[in-house]
């Protein structure tokens, strides 16, 4: 799907005002300071077709296989029927109001039992009217793996219904449309940071696999119904979990320490001496290898010396992202021999499983762990969407070598995986040079991840120990907040 047709579509969008900024009520009664209205489409007959067409353009890039197409009453209504009548689908209908008289069918067609059907939607917030659409239809004997939705508002829509095991393809993401109004200045940097805060504080799917489980978006509030989430130590004992990250969880429950530092010095006078000074507070050093001037292999044994001295894991911020046969090169060999002292690697989810097969033939028998970047903390990452589920779907795939993500929330349910997220700094904001800042409170309390990585936050303060100690401090509390205990 050519980039620049998406672009001039939401243009588009944003003409016709189907794209509005101030403050809307959504379905769940969340205020959001942008609402999406697609039910002015119907009124703008070229713009109906186009996206009508993207839609099917979409299904079949991926492939789908259906044998029906459903849209989700009612704006996505004649969107389906455009795609159906074009490309001579058949169609059916989903009644909202089940009918209390004649045949009081809540689905209107030929319904053929153990056929699959494609859903088709307008805007996915939660993900709950596809849901609820797929429920009608599986009560018919109908199959449903499949969803299309024009615009994905990136709350958590499609890890709910991932959970639910239905793929949903976006067509538009929410941070993709931000960035197209920004460069087009139809909108100011304020706005789009001020949406995307709401975006990534509002995961809809975070906070129900944190508080209640039903679906329902919940309150941001920590609560003590998060008490079905396990603790850390508890964690490292379960059954499935990777020897490393058990290691690292009960590291994190000792030392009671979520704070990694990201030790980006030049240096290795200055990263030996972080290391030593700042060992007791953290769980993980990560390290950037490359930037140092002055490498010698000495200086990774002594990185280890000094890891088991302070009981903490290395985790060399390599970001593999090279076909199987090249990133087992760059792990093992070259001048810096990584995968023969750090414990913890990380690796692009673009190439495709191949670069875990790589990196896991060197690393496994090593006893080392594997992160996968499923989310950047940079602004207009494209880690986002669909690209983000596929780097869930590869660890569970990989869990042998997988030991979690580098995200900005918690993206996965299951408890053996770690998330760690990098642009954590005591205040929100930037560097200007994209990357972007949440607090540690927000990350750990209301975005679920489990590990915050501080790199400048601790190298520009004036005293690195005692800033160290506050972010672990504060790690730590949030932490506990989180759990619904009281702060220690
Ligand atoms: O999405 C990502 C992935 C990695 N990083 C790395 O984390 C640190 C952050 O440093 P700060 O000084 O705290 O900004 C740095 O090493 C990045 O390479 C990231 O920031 N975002």
């Amino acid at each position: 799907m050519a980039n620049d047709s998406i672009d001039s579509l939401i243009l588009k969008l944003h003409d016709v005002d189907a794209v509005k900024f101030g403050e809307y009520k959504l379905k769940s009664g969340m205020l959001t300071p942008i609402y999406i209205d697609l039910r002015v489409l119907v009124s703008y007959p070229s713009l109906m077709n186009q996206v009508s067409s993207l839609i099917y353009q979409r299904a079949q890039e991926e492939e789908l296989k259906f044998d029906s197409v459903c849209g989700v009453p009612y704006t996505a209504l004649p969107l389906a029927t455009i795609i159906c009548s074009r490309n001579e689908l058949p169609m059916l209908i989903r009644r909202k109001e089940t009918k209390d008289y004649g045949t009081k069918r809540q689905v209107e067609g030929k319904v053929r039992e153990g056929e699959t059907c494609l859903i088709i939607e307008d805007t996915v917030t939660s993900g709950t009217s596809i849901l609820e659409t797929a429920e009608v239809l599986y009560k018919e004997g109908l199959k449903v793996t499949d969803a299309i939705v024009l615009m994905d508002r990136e709350q958590g829509g499609v890890e709910m219904l991932a959970s639910q095991g239905i793929r949903l393809h976006p067509i538009i993401s929410m941070f993709k449309l931000l960035n197209v109004l920004l460069a087009a200045e139809r909108i100011n940097d304020q706005t789009a940071q001020s949406v995307r805060k709401f975006i990534l504080d509002n995961n809809t799917f975070r906070y129900s696999t944190q508080c209640n489980g039903d679906g329902s978006p919940v309150s941001k509030k920590p609560c003590k119904e998060q008490s079905q989430e396990l603790s850390y130590g508890a964690r490292a004992k379960l059954p499935n979990v990777h020897p490393l990250a058990s290691k690292l969880l009960r590291i994190m429950e000792e030392k009671q320490s979520n704070l990694c530092v990201s030790a980006d010095v030049t240096s290795s006078e200055e990263l030996l001496q972080l290391a030593d000074s700042l060992g007791p507070k953290i769980c993980l050093l990560k390290t950037h290898v490359d930037i140092v001037n002055d490498y010698t292999p000495a200086l990774s044994q002594e990185l280890k010396a000094l890891a088991e001295k302070h009981n903490f894991l290395i985790f060399e911020d390599r970001k593999f992202a090279d076909i199987g046969n090249t990133v087992k090169h760059q792990y093992e060999g070259g001048v810096y021999q990584i995968s023969s002292w750090s414990h913890i690697v990380n690796a692009h989810v673009v190439p495709g499983p191949g670069v875990l097969k790589g990196l896991s033939a060197v690393g496994q028998p090593l006893g080392r762990g594997c992160l996968l970047i499923a989310q950047m903390s940079s602004q207009g990452s494209l880690a986002t969407g669909e690209y983000t589920q596929t780097a869930v779907k590869m660890a569970e795939e990989q869990s042998d070598f997988v030991i979690g993500f580098i995200c900005g929330s918690k993206i996965s349910k299951k408890p053996e995986f770690i998330h760690m997220t990098p642009g954590v700094q005591m205040q929100a904001g930037g560097d200007g040079l994209g990357q972007q800042y949440s607090s540690p409170e927000d990350v750990i309390c209301n975005k679920g991840s489990d590990v915050i990585i501080v790199g400048r936050g601790v190298l520009g303060a004036s005293d690195r120990l005692e800033a160290a100690e506050s972010y672990r401090k504060s790690g730590w509390e949030a932490y506990t907040k989180r759990m619904g205990q009281t702060g220690q």
